[in-house]
């Protein structure tokens, strides 16, 4: 797909993510694998603000364009796509209710069958590094490896998917999932879960099923 097509692809994802509660002000970042590297939004932008010629390239070196300042995650995102081979898009933002179960530094458990969107039967939460560190990317990597979506302690959520749609549209199941948790949790402790074999069945449904949209 052309660069133009894509960087307004962004740009629109992320008008959306902020439209559906998920994120405010300049928090959060959205990438797209491309030509080896990625497009990205750029560093402290609130996305109103956003055009196409503002969406930075990223090349596997993790060198730049001049003239031009990547979010502070690229390296993060980098890592999504090297422990990813299938994902094309990665979503990040700061949703409040999946930051307060980061904040509890646990993993969302087996709440709800919808947990399985996430590729397993949790949505965990990485460790705590400083945002935009090389041991943050390298948390993730390792997260990432199981998972489409992971908390970050302290900090957010990380989606991932095979186009800008459906990773917009994970990080929302996921957010709906952490405000169940966190509902749940204010009753009873530990919240009830589905049992793994159950969520395995889910998860070979989950193969067949999921959003319909064409690209
Ligand atoms: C301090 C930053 O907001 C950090 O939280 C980062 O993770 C983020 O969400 C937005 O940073 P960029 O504007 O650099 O993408
Ligand atoms: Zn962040």
């Amino acid at each position: 797909m052309e660069r133009d097509v894509l960087a307004r692809e962004i740009i629109d994802t992320c008008l959306e993510m902020t439209r559906l509660g998920l994120n405010q002000g300049t928090a959060g970042n959205i990438s797209v694998r491309y030509q080896g590297g990625m497009l990205i939004t750029p560093t402290g932008t609130p996305y109103e603000h956003l055009t196409e010629a503002n969406i930075v390239f990223v090349d596997a070196d993790g060198q730049f364009e001049e003239g031009k300042i990547p979010s502070s995650e690229w390296r993060f995102h980098q890592a999504v796509y090297q422990a990813r081979p299938e994902a094309n898009a990665v979503v990040h933002n700061h949703a409040v209710h999946c930051t307060a179960v980061s904040i509890l530094n646990r993993p969302i458990p087996a709440i709800h069958y919808m947990i399985a969107v996430g590729g397993g039967n949790s949505i965990p939460c990485a460790p705590y590094a400083t945002f935009g560190s090389k041991k943050l990317s390298e948390h993730v990597f390792e997260v990432m490896k199981d998972r489409k979506a992971t908390l970050l302690q302290h900090h957010g959520l990380i989606a991932c998917e095979e186009n800008l749609q459906k990773a917009l549209w994970l990080a929302h199941e996921v957010e709906v999932l952490a405000r169940l948790y966190l509902t749940t949790l204010a009753i009873v402790d530990p919240v009830p879960v589905l049992p793994d074999e159950e969520i395995a069945i889910v998860l070979e449904k989950f193969k067949s099923y999921g959003l319909r949209i064409e690209d």
